[in-house]
């Protein structure tokens, strides 16, 4: 069924697509735009299952939508006008950096608990941005909901255009490094470790292209706030030499971080309200989330890659895994034993030479694992394209997937 919004000015449409159904979408007349993504006139989007997004109109626009919804409303009451404020100061930094006041552009980091709109706050900036011309490097450091791969990872991609609201990042050559986990309770050394070399990959990157420098970068961080969380927060603003800070829907973080850095006067403190459109998504949510970002890196967004089984001797082959016990340096890297137990794990293939660049190297890419021969001692896997592994050296952690 076909249904028509009107949209006056600085007002939203909220949409849920439910679990079983697709929804599409499309612009009438006015304009329109999703987290920074300009809707095109008269083309129909198509939104998978369980997405849930706003579609935002600053001058009025008229949109339809044609399929089921478990919740769709229009509202006028946004924070939208503030996230432009905050775009257009970070825009004055970037052009006081293009005039050589400062190597590089704003670093900010977009921080607040989980399901505060950190990603959807940091599409809109890097959208708005990139409509005027410039290439900031969007920096993902969100295990549970990593937006450029699949989860377990920390990544890092130039950004030229606003993120497509269905196929969303595009991943030409991401720096992509392997944490394994999903949290970064378990070995939070190894996390610290992987942001530092994540930050100094990223420094070079910009460094390698000056045109890029005063844009800056956009940091999206993972919504753990309290505790250990807290100090991995300080760790990622240390590791990147964030200079703007953004505090996402909690006042006392918020009031933490000014008192932490008091006195730092290049550093920018600044509050902004939660969006009350942002859904709370539940620990099933989160999962199909990580299933499906699993599921598209191997056969692709609209299912249009084909995975390739493939094999390899267990001799040609070395998997390793960092801290793999408790009371064992969790810095330590271990070889992985070839047993049944690596069934579905996923894999991470590593540019390391030698295992002990394993922690510094940035990925070729992933593979996962169907069955472990021992009669013909050797490893079937698949990969999301054919040939043979580029490299030899791997890692493991506790992720695992199968499309079965
Ligand atoms: N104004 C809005 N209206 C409707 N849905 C929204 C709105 N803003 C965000 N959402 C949706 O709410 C969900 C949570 O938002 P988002 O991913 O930005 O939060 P987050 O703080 O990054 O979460 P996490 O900490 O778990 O990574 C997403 O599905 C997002 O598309």
């Amino acid at each position: 069924m076909t249904t028509r919004w009107a949209l006056e000015q600085q007002t939203e449409l909220r949409i849920e697509v439910p679990w079983d159904s697709e929804l599409r979408l499309q612009l009438v007349s006015g304009a329109a735009e999703i987290f920074g993504y300009d809707l095109p006139p008269a083309r129909w989007l198509v939104f998978p299952p369980a997405h849930k997004f706003a579609v935002f109109s600053w001058t009025g626009a008229t949109i339809e939508v044609d399929g089921s919804t478990d919740s769709i409303y229009t509202e006028n009451e946004t924070p939208m006008q503030s996230y432009l404020d905050v775009h257009h100061l970070l825009e004055n930094k970037r052009d006081q950096a293009a005039k050589g006041a400062s190597s590089f552009g704003p670093r900010v980091i977009v921080v607040g608990p989980t399901d505060s709109g950190k990603s959807s706050l940091s599409k809109m900036l890097l959208g708005w941005t990139s409509k005027q011309g410039r290439k900031p490097l969007f920096v993902d450091l969100d295990l549970g909901q990593n937006a450029l791969t699949i989860p377990g990872t920390i990544s890092a991609i130039f950004v030229d255009e606003p993120v497509d609201p269905v196929n969303g990042f595009p991943l030409e050559a991401p720096l992509v490094y392997f944490y394994g986990h999903t949290s970064p309770k378990g070995n939070p050394d190894l996390y610290k470790s992987l942001m530092t070399e994540l930050a100094h990959s990223s420094v070079s990157q910009l460094k390698r292209h000056p045109e890029k420098q005063s844009a800056g970068m956009i940091i999206n961080t993972m919504g753990w706030v309290n505790d250990l969380g807290y100090k991995l927060l300080l760790d990622a603003i240390d590791s990147f030499n964030a200079d703007v800070i953004l505090v996402l829907g909690q006042k006392e973080l918020h009031k933490n971080l000014l008192s932490e850095f008091e006195g730092r006067l290049s550093m920018d403190i600044i509050y902004i309200c939660k969006s009350e459109g942002v859904v709370t998504r539940d620990q099933k949510l989160r999962q199909w989330t990580r299933n499906s970002k699993m599921k598209e890196y191997f056969y692709g967004v609209s299912s249009t890659l084909l995975p390739q089984q493939n094999s390899i001797r267990f001799s040609d082959i070395h998997i390793f895994q960092f801290g793999s016990c408790v009371g064992v340096d969790p810095m330590h890297l271990s070889p992985v034993k070839i047993s049944q137990d690596l069934v579905y794990s996923v894999l991470a293939v590593s540019y390391a030479k030698e295992p002990r660049q394993l922690l510094s190297s940035i990925l070729a890419g992933f593979i996962y694992i169907i069955e472990v021969d021992f009669t013909s001692k050797r490893l079937w896997y698949v990969a999301p394209c054919p040939g043979r592994l580029p490299n030899n050296l791997l890692l493991k952690g506790s992720l695992l997937w199968s499309d079965q």
